[in-house]
């Protein structure tokens, strides 16, 4: 049947788009996902540093915790960091870390030393640049590592949920942090959504990352998922500044994870993953 606001989708280089009919089988491919760039991680590097962030995504990572994975992974080699975090404490229910904590780390034997929460009882300035801090210092004996293109890390996978209005971490549309270019973590204090302080990594870090996975559920995200991978020109109706828009992969790869509400108005055949 025509769809009356179809848009051809032609995936851009270097990305892919899985649309999925269940939850569960966005929380089954998702871990294999996860699973097959930890073990190749691990096998290339020793380590395997990971972000996260907070959303519905979260909920999928549950998976990860059940056989085979809980298993077969080597969660001793596994390093982890949020993407962006809310200014609360870590055990208020707008904290990223909590989320992450019940419904997945708590589940999984990595050690306490690998997590790398962001701090909370720092200013949203001082938790930017001591995270920041943090991250330089695994940068230089490599436990994260390092895009020989922009000098920025190459996390070996960011795992982004993508907001009604297409924001991405704490990155949010038309927001001057979208524009930073020097700085790795930053801080807002202005969040259009509760609460209005936040941590996020900029997005010369995300897209640095050797693998970049976008989750996005829900019919509240059509529009912004249409805008995010049309292949259109910016202007009037594509705005340039749409966050989700901007992530770009320099060195590496970006896979969106789409349930059907979202990916309604993308002409893919359901089940199928286009690749470029
Ligand atoms: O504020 C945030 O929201 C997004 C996801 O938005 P949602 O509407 O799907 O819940 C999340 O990715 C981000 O980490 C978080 O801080």
């Amino acid at each position: 049947m025509e769809r009356e606001s179809a848009t051809t989708y032609e995936p851009k280089r270097n990305s892919e788009i899985r649309v999925f009919e269940s939850s569960d089988e966005m929380a089954t491919d998702l871990a294999e996902y996860i699973s097959q760039i930890s073990e190749i991680s691990v096998k290339e590097r020793g380590y395997f540093a990971i972000a996260l962030s907070g959303g519905p995504l979260v909920s999928f990572l549950g998976k990860l915790c059940e056989a085979p994975y809980n298993k077969t992974l080597d969660w001793s080699k596994w390093y982890i960091f949020w993407s962006d975090e809310r200014a609360v404490a870590k055990n208020h229910a707008d904290s990223n870390y909590k989320l992450t904590k019940e419904g997945f780390l708590a589940k999984v034997p990595i050690p306490n030393g690998h997590v790398y929460s962001i701090n909370d009882n720092a200013t949203v300035e001082d938790a930017a640049t001591d995270y920041e801090f943090v991250i330089r210092q695994l940068v230089k004996v490599r436990t994260i590592g390092v895009s020989e293109s922009t000098d920025c890390p190459k996390f070996d996978l960011i795992l982004l949920d993508m907001g009604p209005d297409g924001h991405v971490a704490s990155l949010f549309p038309n927001h001057p942090a979208l524009e930073l270019n020097d700085d790795w973590v930053t801080y807002i204090t202005d969040s259009p959504q509760p609460p209005p302080e936040r941590i996020t990594f900029t997005l010369p870090v995300i897209n640095s990352a050797s693998n970049i996975a976008i989750v996005a559920t829900g019919d509240d995200k059509v529009k912004a998922v249409n805008l995010a991978v049309s292949d259109g020109t910016e202007g009037p109706d594509i705005p340039a500044s749409l966050p989700a828009r901007m992530v770009h992969p320099t060195d590496g790869k970006l896979v969106w994870f789409l349930d059907k509400a979202a990916a309604s108005s993308l002409e893919v055949e359901n089940g199928e993953h286009h690749e470029y």
